[in-house]
């Protein structure tokens, strides 16, 4: 009976058997269509030019394609110049007009614009018809249209194309269709991205990647630890807005904030002056990466980036005394200090503090913020929370992003399930019940999404997302503490101190066991899925490999961001899933656009096959081709029943 409703419901859709009949046709057509590719990037940490390369070559996928298409026609220096001319048109052509004396010449542009609507035709045709139309530019939709469905063969058509392309040069609009349909080669050669978490700190530019994948086509995102840390940032939670400018400031980013998101900072360099002048303290110097500030600047910057940090602490104190069941009371180091002799009291421990200038603490009551301290954290919540394109930017974030996602087979998470010693999921005291493995992550994710959809902003609920930040069981965070504290404010030879200790799980997923029971919990087949993690740079450097658990869990945070490449000795790892082979890609430093723009030779990635397919996969072998399979089952019913008149067909 239920079916019978559900299949009139289907009827008005389809009417009649011809209706019934065309459905069914094209959606067994796309189930026998190769399945498209699928592209996997993490840790991105704000670097945005690295980031928008290995989205444009598709981590190699489209130097793969040229030296396919091309292998005989042209040689590496012509196949390298063809792929630069795709990845950054305006610049590359640019570049040439410069060059030649005679500009971008007609013979140029014929040429170019062959290769490249021949290198289109070629990835988009793992896609239907209906599919590309809707990804084509609107103002050329009908003449790309055209080109791309001319065959190679087609000796009748020759004369036809040669004389669109000759056209589109004529009446000056070459350098438009070059530009979009390098656009639409980069579009195609990846359906669909995973970014898994961590977009923001440390680099400069995570506003500038937020914009890039607001535009993307089709991606999703896991959160990471950093990413969570900006959401309830956003929100207005106000230790997790300290936070975040205190690591902007440490990293020399303050641009970031000030001019990527336009909030004004002058409360807190006034507040930092007027508290921490002559204030030295060399550790709170920004880690500059590439860029030079004046004596003046560097000294305000400093001492901001103090000031910052010790609302923080302050913020955090009062935070882990109000939430008893976070469980964090170690990290309440201000109330351990006897400020007049600078000495840190910890588990019997007495550790002299580097710097002992603590001018806004009242050692009577330490996590009370000053006057000061109170206007400038609530003045920078009310920018957080009012800023527009922040907001814009959290938003997405929140409505694309989850805990980890299952998709075509795979498991994707940013950092890890917790486990106990034993390797067993570790059963966590959350939200008044006891939760462990994917119960666990999904009470994150619930308490994440009710975060932001409660607009009445329940304090409560958001200190969750700080907990997830930096908690001993955050699946985001995977360590046992954080030390910031004490990496600012002592220095003792033994660096056990600053130790945060990894999660079990960091070990145990070296063994294949582990690593298929946690794809058994989530619902994933142990057999052929893959646990795919960001979060942990992967030290190439010393003989680290990115593949564990004897295949079945990958690594692919190689360390984009730049202020880990010394310890990685590589610029990251991302992982391209085609339809006939799953490769994880380990990639050199990247310099700059310029640089990209100028090389002769190709890439320079190697590449792992970590599983090559019998035959080619198919849409029918993954998760959207079963729900096709499934539409197909129901359609086929529909066209059944009308054959026996139990539905009747009607005919406008
Ligand atoms: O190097 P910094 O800026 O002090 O940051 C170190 C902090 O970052 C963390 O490594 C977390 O960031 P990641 O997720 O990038 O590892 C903390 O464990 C650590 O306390
Ligand atoms: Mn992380």
């Amino acid at each position: 009976m239920e079916e019978l409703k559900y299949l009139k419901l289907l009827s008005k859709q389809f009417p009649n058997i011809p209706a019934v009949s065309t459905e069914i046709i094209n959606l067994k057509a796309i189930l026998n269509l190769p399945k498209s590719t699928e592209h996997f990037l993490t840790d991105l940490h704000g670097e945005h030019e690295a980031f928008q390369y290995m989205l444009k070559t598709a981590s190699g996928v489209i130097e793969y394609k040229i030296n396919n298409i091309f292998d005989k026609e042209l040689n590496e220096v012509e196949k390298r110049d063809l792929a630069t001319l795709i990845f950054y048109p305006e610049e590359k052509m640019e570049k040439i007009e410069n060059k030649n004396i005679d500009g971008l010449t007609e013979e140029w542009y014929k040429d170019s614009l062959d290769k490249i609507i021949k290198l289109c035709k070629e990835v988009s045709s793992i896609y239907t018809r209906s599919k590309v139309r809707k990804a084509l530019p609107e103002e050329f939709a009908y003449i790309i249209e055209e080109l791309l469905h001319l065959r190679d063969d087609d000796e009748n058509k020759k004369d036809y194309h040669e004389q669109i392309t000759s056209t589109i040069i004529e009446i000056g609009q070459a350098k438009n269709f070059i530009k979009s349909l390098s656009e639409l080669i980069q579009t195609f050669a990846v359906d669909k991205l995973h970014i898994i978490g961590d977009i923001y700190d440390r680099g400069p530019n995570p506003h500038k990647i937020m914009d890039v994948l607001k535009n993307h086509h089709n991606v999703d995102i896991q959160w990471g630890n950093h990413d969570i840390l900006w959401m309830g940032a956003g929100l207005g939670h106000k230790p997790l807005i300290a936070t975040a400018i205190r690591i902007a400031l440490r990293y020399g980013n303050l641009e970031m904030i000030e001019e990527g998101y336009g909030i004004n900072m002058r409360p807190l360099a006034r507040l930092a002056m007027e508290n921490y002048k002559g204030d030295i303290c060399d550790v709170f110097c920004p880690k500059l990466l590439d860029k030079e500030l004046e004596e003046k600047e560097l000294r305000i910057s400093t001492q901001m980036q103090k000031a910052i940090a010790i609302i923080q602490f302050k913020l955090e104190g009062s935070l882990i005394k109000r939430r008893a069941e976070f469980n964090m009371n170690e990290a309440l180091y201000l109330e351990k200090i006897d400020y007049d002799k600078g000495i840190l009291y910890l588990n019997d421990n007495e550790i002299e503090l580097t710097d002992k200038n603590f001018p806004t603490i009242d050692p009577d009551d330490p996590y009370q913020l000053s006057p000061q301290e109170e206007e400038v954290i609530n003045q920078l919540s009310e920018s957080f929370k009012n800023n527009d394109k922040l907001q814009e930017d959290i938003r997405f974030l929140f409505n694309n992003g989850s805990m980890y996602k299952k998709y075509n087979g795979n498991l994707l998470f940013h950092g890890c399930v917790p486990l106990n010693e034993d390797d067993d999921f570790a059963c966590v005291d959350v939200g008044g019940r006891r939760a462990k493995g994917k119960e666990l992550l999904d009470f994150f994710q619930d308490i994440i999404r009710k975060s932001y959809s409660d607009t009445n902003g329940d304090e409560d609920q958001r200190d969750w997302l700080w907990y997830l930040w930096r908690g001993e069981y955050s699946p985001l965070f995977g360590k046992d503490r954080m030390t910031t504290f004490l990496r600012y404010f002592t220095d003792e030879d033994d660096k056990s101190l600053y130790k945060e200790n990894k999660n079990p799980y960091y070990k145990a997923r070296e063994n294949e066991f582990t690593c298929k029971k946690i794809l058994s919990e989530f619902g994933v087949d142990p057999e052929k899925g893959h646990i795919i993690n960001g979060h942990t740079p992967v030290e190439e450097k010393r003989g680290e490999s990115p593949i564990k658990g004897n295949g079945r869990l990958l690594v692919i945070d190689g360390g984009i961001s730049a202020a880990y490449q010394k310890k990685t000795g590589i610029a990251g790892y991302t992982l391209a899933y085609t339809h006939s082979e799953l490769r994880l890609i380990s990639h050199e430093p990247f310099i700059s656009k310029e640089e990209a723009l100028t090389k002769r030779s190709h890439d320079t990635v190697s590449s792992i096959r970590i599983m090559k397919f019998d035959g080619q996969q198919k849409i029918a072998d993954t998760d959207n081709g079963a729900k096709l399979q499934d539409d197909v089952k129901y359609l086929n019913k529909l066209l059944e029943a009308y054959e026996k008149g139990i539905i009747k067909e009607k005919y406008k």
